[in-house]
């Protein structure tokens, strides 16, 4: 194991460029769908901290074309915002797929900030009404600041609105994006009229209604990533359109489906492929769990421009 790397995030924020890093999800997501067969990925283990309300993620995958064998291990840990510590911490290991040496322990809370959006980036291209102006970001931790950068790179909005519980985290957010934002703290306002949305919080109940919104709006539902948790209302998700990163996740994982007893209409990488095709003048969920086959795609990414590029910042 002499050769094992250890990339730090300072080095992975080097390294990525958000455009590719949306070109790469785009094509993992549809290999997702289209080339199981070259894909291999259970779904994750989730072991569970209840004295914390926390999660330890196991996502392990190995995909043929992509060069890839890897596991992220991640830990969610919502009560860490007393401490001032962010709620995500996640490493990636990965593997030569000939030999299964280790090959880098890569540090992954900017690719697990990074790679989310990017799907929501992806799903949003193909869901969004073509006269869009809106985008509405509701949450200003990490995810919240992730969409902003990738969806400001990738799509020109008229306007931009962060909600947030504290007015004053959204300003900040808005100010350390450079975003001219428009600045709410209550949600019913916030997605009136909103083209896109986009909720990345932690709320176990849900905090977007139905009848708040507008018909023919797209949701980027990224918050709620297990059983018991959910950020839209039942209603809205029996009644959208709503496309999943991976159904059998969806089945098992999200509690915005599972609550709600809704159903799965299509995977992104489904729609991306061309296999189905949606109105997109209809209400538009994507619900995004998380898949392991992300981290794998960017770790091989992250590893050989590292190598390409010998790049040391630390
Ligand atoms: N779909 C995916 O691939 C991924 C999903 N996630 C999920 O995204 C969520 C956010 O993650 P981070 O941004 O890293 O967390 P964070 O802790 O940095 O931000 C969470 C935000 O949610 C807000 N919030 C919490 N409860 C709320 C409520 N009841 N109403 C309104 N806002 C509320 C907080 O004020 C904060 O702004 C987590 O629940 C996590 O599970 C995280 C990574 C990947
Ligand atoms: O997909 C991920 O990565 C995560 N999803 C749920 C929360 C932890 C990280």
């Amino acid at each position: 194991m002499s050769n094992l790397l250890f990339i730090d995030e300072k080095t992975v924020q080097s390294l990525l460029d958000i455009r590719q890093l949306v070109d790469i999800i785009e094509r993992a997501l549809i290999n997702f769908s289209i080339k199981a067969e070259t894909i291999a990925q259970p779904i994750r283990t989730v072991v569970n901290i209840p004295s914390q309300s926390a999660h330890f993620f196991n996502m392990p995958c190995y995909s043929q074309q992509d060069n890839a064998l890897a596991t992220k291990l991640a830990c969610l840990f919502p009560n860490n915002y007393k401490l001032a510590l962010p709620t995500i911490h996640a490493v990636i290991l990965l593997f030569d797929c000939n030999t299964g040496v280790p090959q880098a322990i890569i540090d992954a809370d900017y690719v697990t900030e990074m790679r989310t959006a990017a799907a929501s980036a992806v799903a949003t291209k193909y869901l969004v009404n073509d006269n869009y102006n809106i985008l509405c970001i509701i949450g200003s931790g990490a995810q919240a600041r992730s969409h902003l950068l990738v969806m400001k790179a990738i799509f020109q909005f008229s306007e931009i609105r962060i909600c947030s519980r504290s007015k004053s985290n959204a300003e900040r957010l808005a100010k350390d994006t450079n975003t001219h934002a428009v600045i709410y703290d209550c949600v019913q306002d916030a997605v009136q009229d909103a083209d896109v949305i986009c909720t990345t919080t932690n709320t176990v109940d849900p905090i977007v209604f139905e009848k708040w919104i507008k018909q023919g709006a797209h949701i980027n539902a990224v918050g709620a990533c297990t059983p018991q948790r959910r950020e839209i209302d039942g209603e809205l998700m029996r009644n959208a359109v709503v496309v999943a990163d991976s159904r059998e996740s969806a089945k098992n994982e999200a509690g915005d489906i599972i609550l709600a007893n809704a159903s799965v209409d299509a995977e992104i990488g489904e729609i991306a492929s061309g296999k189905v095709t949606i109105d997109t003048n209809q209400t538009t969920v994507f619900e995004s769990l998380g898949l392991a086959i992300e981290d794998a795609v960017c770790a091989r990414l992250i590893y050989d421009l590292y190598n390409s590029r010998n790049v040391t910042t630390s």
